[in-house]
């Protein structure tokens, strides 16, 4: 976009004041006046007229969230302590939860919009990320926050629905790539934490098809020396 923002996520972050048609020809218009080739005021302008900042999220706070979950009590060294409880503190200003809004007209956002709340990495990522995720579902076991946990799982689960995979971020411009694949084993912490083997049991099927995805078409053969390895890949 002719780098009209210093970063190159803030425009495709933005979401669309006009329909998909009076954009297009628009910016045909645009085009054929500036015979290809706008200016920069001309292109400001154009993004001003259609686009804006988007306000797709909410703040959300997760009703299993507490201050003071029972790991923290097992922490001996005070210093250590007071850091762990201020990682725990941090859960409440990156959880966020999709707006109605997003998803009755989610063609105008860049967001995929997702049932639950989920955690945010922050800063200019505002949207939730595939391995990040890993991490952080380990840090929300440890504080007891399972439902939460749950929750976000079953968001995952819903992209590979919808997709076949779980794309890089929650936008529809990561839906060219993946992250790599740590679905598996944040429910092997979930049930390790839980023991629900039910909701295990039900959402097999979809679990396996994130599986297959990685083994049918991000595999690769690789041939070291004379022994054949399997390879994930988790970028194109
Ligand atoms: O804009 C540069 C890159 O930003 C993302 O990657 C980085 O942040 C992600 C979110 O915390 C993290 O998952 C990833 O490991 C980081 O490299 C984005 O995912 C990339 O596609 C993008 O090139």
């Amino acid at each position: 976009m002719s780098r009209i923002f210093e970063d190159s996520k803030t425009f495709v972050d933005m979401s669309m004041k006009n329909s998909e048609e009076e954009i297009l020809q628009d910016f045909d218009q645009l085009l054929q006046e500036s015979d290809e080739n706008p200016s920069e005021d001309q292109i400001r302008q154009f993004v001003d007229e259609h686009f804006e900042k988007s306000n797709e999220l909410e703040d959300w706070t997760p009703p299993d969230y507490k201050d003071n979950p029972e790991f923290l009590s097992e922490i001996e060294d005070e210093e250590m302590r007071d850091y762990a409880q201020n990682l725990v503190k941090i859960w409440s200003t990156l959880t966020r939860k999709v707006k109605d809004e997003v998803k009755k007209s989610p063609e105008t956002f860049s967001l995929i919009p997702v049932e639950n709340g989920f955690v945010v990495p922050g800063g200019r990522f505002e949207e939730f990320y595939y391995w990040d995720t890993y991490w952080i579902i380990r840090g929300l076991l440890l504080a007891e926050m399972y439902d939460t946990v749950r929750g976000m799982l079953e968001n995952f689960l819903s992209m590979v629905e919808r997709y076949g995979f779980i794309p890089n971020g929650s936008r529809v411009y990561y839906l060219n790539r993946s992250q790599p694949p740590l679905l598996t084993l944040m429910i092997f912490h979930y049930i390790e934490a839980t023991n629900d083997i039910d909701w295990l049991g039900t959402n097999l099927k979809t679990i396996e098809q994130e599986l297959r995805f990685w083994l049918d078409n991000r595999t690769v053969k690789w041939y070291p020396s004379t022994r054949i390895l399997l390879r994930r890949r988790s970028h194109r």
